[in-house]
């Protein structure tokens, strides 16, 4: 179980008269297993709400729940909850540090992590995060320019996955990818859903990504969500004005995508 809710959600950048309400009164629930798309154009909002989830913005109010549990606040409990939510960031490049080999990359995570183990457990615990991302053992002690961005990429899920989340929350992962490499790596999230009964929060302004990838979508709208239901009637009969417009953009929608399969 592990249900992501967020509820009268506003968040604020700025103090006073120059402050900017970046996100309004977001009531979002991400089903527990379930996949959720965020979609939207620039500055709706998204990558705000993904942020307020792991503590990097404070929200001016509402709340965000895992299984009921607070996960905003100070307490020993929000901060131990907070950290079965993880966030991968659209930019394999800057994302890991060019001088640590990714191994140790992945170890110092399980260690931000509060996990406790050998230093022979960790290794062989670095070669099972890698193996599941499909990236070999063996180059753990390979800097991060050795790898190419998809690979990259996963790497910081391997990273992520370092803290044993209950919940990712991906923010345009594979936006900074080329196209033959994005699906490898969305197929390599539906197949670690599975496998690890992962919840997620799927931000992307690809409406064919998400079509692939999400169960249920929302659509936000300058810091609103304006329209959520399950992906398919959402994208194929939306009801709301806005993701009419955002749909009728995208050409090839009614088309299915043959994304490849995880090398
Ligand atoms: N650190 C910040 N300081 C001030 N304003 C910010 C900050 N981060 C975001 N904003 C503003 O808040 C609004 C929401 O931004 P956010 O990044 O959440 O949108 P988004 O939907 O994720 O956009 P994108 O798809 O471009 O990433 C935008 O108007 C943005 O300019």
């Amino acid at each position: 179980m592990s249900t992501l809710e967020y509820s009268g959600m506003t968040v604020r950048y700025g103090h006073g008269a120059g402050a900017h309400v970046a996100v309004q009164g977001v009531d979002l629930t991400v089903a527990s297993g379930g996949v959720h798309g965020l979609v939207g154009e620039s500055g709706s909002g998204k990558s705000t709400l993904a942020a307020a989830a792991v503590g990097l913005v404070r929200p001016a109010a509402g709340s965000i729940r895992l299984d009921g549990t607070d996960i905003v606040g100070h307490s020993a409990s929000a901060r131990t909850a907070r950290r079965r939510v993880q966030l991968i960031f659209q930019d394999p490049f800057s994302a890991l540090d060019p001088r640590m080999p990714v191994g140790a990359s992945i170890a110092e995570a399980m260690r931000a992590a509060g996990r406790r183990r050998t230093r022979a457990e960790k290794t062989r615990r670095v070669e099972e995060l890698l193996g599941l991302v499909h990236i070999d053992p063996a180059r753990a002690e390979d800097l991060p320019a050795a790898f190419s961005g998809g690979q990259r990429q996963r790497v910081t899920i391997a990273r992520a996955l370092a803290a044993d989340p209950d919940v990712i929350i991906a923010d345009e992962i594979t936006s900074a990818l080329d196209v033959s490499v994005q699906g490898v790596v969305l197929n390599l999230l539906r197949e670690l859903r599975a496998e690890l009964n992962l919840t997620i929060l799927f931000i992307s302004h690809n409406l064919a990504v998400v079509r692939y990838v999400c169960d249920t979508v929302s659509v936000m709208r300058h810091g609103r969500i304006v329209e959520s239901g399950d992906t398919g009637s959402v994208l194929s009969a939306p009801r709301d004005p806005y993701t009419r417009e955002l749909v009728a953009a995208v050409p090839v929608m009614g088309e299915r995508f043959d994304w490849g399969e995880v090398s």
